[in-house]
């Protein structure tokens, strides 16, 4: 299996980031835009000047804005937004050929019917070989090259061994994993957990309480990946407890930013106001809640979270609900 051109759908952040790593690992890269001043800029100036800039993009990327060009490409990095997959792909399925392999790069379930990333894959190009690219990596550090490692979830071995190889570049590792369920819940489930850890930074509640959400909010993202089919063991990789360590631990998380916001006392439309770029875990957060009703799985942190997204609870009574849940045992 040898892949030599790379098309990338999505020139946000992180398709554009993605689109400078396949450079750098030596592949021919295609990167699709929707936005013309994206294209322009790229063109122009190799520099996505409004989803990532001060960023200079490698010459082996060139941008289009015509998702048919990436008809001949080897292989296809998705990296939409997660509730812009599915039109992105029934988009792109005309041009797609059987057999070529699409690693879905984004994180988040969709809303209505709350299923995954590779569920809506194989919905709309049922002869695409699925992968899924997930784990701890802010755009700008990528793009600049600074080091980073993720988790490459693929079903078939020998698939998964070759992708990994092909987009693995100097300063970027993929880890090799088989189950795509636990991958994507995990980088769907530290989305919703970091705007609780940013109402918590911004509420000022202390660093124990911080670690408290993260340990807890990772009990609970475990037993959903569980759930739903996943295995602990790669909820507990860089895909699930990496991403959350770090999307809960840094403002530039647009996640934990806007927690961060919650939690300084702006509403959720003054948060969110004028922002282009997407908090996946504010659009994912609907879904999670009637996926944990819909398994019976216990929740509470991702729920409080959902429960004020809609307005439905303040801050300050998510606090107070969450401190007065009955004393339990800590494994169960
Ligand atoms: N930014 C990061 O550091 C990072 C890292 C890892 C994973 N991700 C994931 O990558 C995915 C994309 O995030 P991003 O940061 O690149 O986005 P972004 O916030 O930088 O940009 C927004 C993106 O949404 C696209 N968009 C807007 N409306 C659309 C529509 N109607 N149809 C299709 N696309 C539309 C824009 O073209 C643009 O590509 C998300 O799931 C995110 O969780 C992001
Ligand atoms: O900025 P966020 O919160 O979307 O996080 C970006 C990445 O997912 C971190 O791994």
């Amino acid at each position: 299996m040898e892949f030599r051109t790379a098309g990338v759908i999505g020139a946000g952040a992180w398709g554009t980031a993605l689109a400078q790593v396949a450079g750098w690992a030596g592949l021919d890269v295609l990167l699709q835009a929707r936005e013309p001043e994206v294209v322009e800029s790229l063109t122009a100036r190799r520099v996505n000047e409004l989803f990532l800039p001060d960023v200079v993009l490698d010459s082996r990327v060139s941008v289009t804005a015509v998702l048919a060009d990436l008809a001949a490409c080897d292989l296809i990095l998705a990296v939409p937004p997660a509730q812009h997959m599915r039109s992105t792909l029934t988009a792109f399925a005309p041009h797609h050929r059987p057999g070529v392999p699409v690693v879905l790069c984004s994180k988040g379930i969709e809303r209505g019917s709350l299923k995954l990333m590779t569920e809506v894959l194989a919905e709309t190009l049922p002869a695409a070989p699925a992968a899924v690219l997930s784990g701890p990596s802010f755009a700008g550090e990528v793009a600049r090259g600074l080091p980073s490692a993720v988790t490459l979830a693929c079903a078939d071995a020998a698939l998964g061994q070759a992708l990994m190889e092909t987009l693995s570049a100097p300063t970027f590792r993929p880890y090799l994993a088989s189950d795509l369920i636990g991958a994507e819940v995990g980088g769907a489930i530290k989305n919703v957990l970091a705007i609780a850890c940013g109402i918590s930074e911004g509420r000022g509640l202390g660093r124990s309480a911080h670690a408290a959400l993260i340990t807890r909010g990772f009990a609970e993202m475990t037993r959903l990946g569980v759930a739903l089919g996943g295995q602990a063991g790669t909820v507990a990789g860089l895909c699930g407890l990496g991403d959350l360590v770090l999307t809960c631990s840094s403002p530039q998380s647009r996640n934990m930013s806007l927690g961060l916001a919650l939690g300084q006392g702006q509403t959720v439309e003054q948060a969110l106001a004028g922002k282009r770029s997407v908090a996946e875990g504010y659009e994912s957060a609907p879904a999670v809640r009637e996926l944990a009703e819909k398994t019976g799985v216990d929740m509470p942190i991702s729920l409080a979270v959902a429960d004020v997204l809609a307005g439905e609870t303040t801050v300050p009574e998510m606090i107070e609900a969450l401190l007065s849940r009955p004393l339990k045992a800590e494994r169960s």
